[in-house]
């Protein structure tokens, strides 16, 4: 399994924003230490999302990053993605595993360490945990966890752990102090004016 980079780029499908034009930009800052996470509305088609997976799996290949697909795993193997990432309403992770095959990545969200080690058990390769705090990107999550909810799945797990939810250049020292291997964010670049410099406000935020 490749080394999984530690900053994660979920593409954002919302109306008027242009995901495409955000990962070029991200790509030509970061390269390897870039995950692309396919990340589309429930209500795309799959022809829409194997269209995008497939022109982000284009683009991360030459630039030596990961592209990822939320959810619809069928759609990761299609385009050739190097793996997916499933949560509580998607397959099993042992399922998915089984889907993708033993050499994939394959993530899971996990909020708390008992269903953090049981995703491990099943076959996840790294953990998306939060949110850690508040987020306008998506509804219906429960409250922010914070640091101290990173910190304790952390510990709990012997797979990098990837916080998201909220997160930005200022709040990644505390999240990586957490024990935090990585972090995702759609909000931090797909809102920035400038993507290319958030970017690397993230990546030098990271450490990277
Ligand atoms: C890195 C990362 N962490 C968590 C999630 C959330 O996944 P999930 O709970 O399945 O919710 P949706 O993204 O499918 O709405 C994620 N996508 N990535
Ligand atoms: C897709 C998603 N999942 C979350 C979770 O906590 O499971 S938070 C989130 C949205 C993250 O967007 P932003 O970086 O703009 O806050
Ligand atoms: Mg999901």
């Amino acid at each position: 399994m490749p080394s999984l980079g530690r900053l994660h780029l979920i593409t954002d499908t919302r109306p008027g924003y242009d995901p495409l034009t955000v990962v070029r930009a991200a790509l030509g800052v970061a390269g390897p230490e870039l995950v692309v996470q396919v990340r589309v509305s429930d209500d795309a088609t799959d022809r829409e999302t194997y269209d995008l997976a497939r022109r982000v799996r284009e683009l991360c290949t030459p630039a030596g990053a990961t592209c990822l697909v939320n959810d619809r795993l069928h759609v990761a193997l299609a385009v050739g993605a190097a793996g997916g990432h499933v949560g509580a309403d998607d397959l099993p992770v042992a399922a998915a595993r089984r889907v993708l095959g033993p050499d994939a990545v394959l993530g899971a969200t996990a909020r708390e360490p008992v269903t953090a080690t049981r995703a491990v058990a099943a076959g996840a390769s790294y953990l998306g945990v939060g949110p850690c705090h508040a987020t306008t990107t998506k509804d219906g999550l429960p409250p922010p966890i914070g640091p101290a909810g990173v910190r304790a799945v952390a510990g709990a797990v012997p797979v990098p752990v990837v916080a998201i939810g909220g997160v930005t250049a200022a709040t990644v020292p505390a999240l990586r102090a957490a024990g935090a291997y990585g972090v995702a964010v759609v909000g931090a670049l797909s809102t920035a004016t400038d993507p290319a410099r958030a970017t690397a406000e993230l990546l030098r935020a990271l450490g990277c």
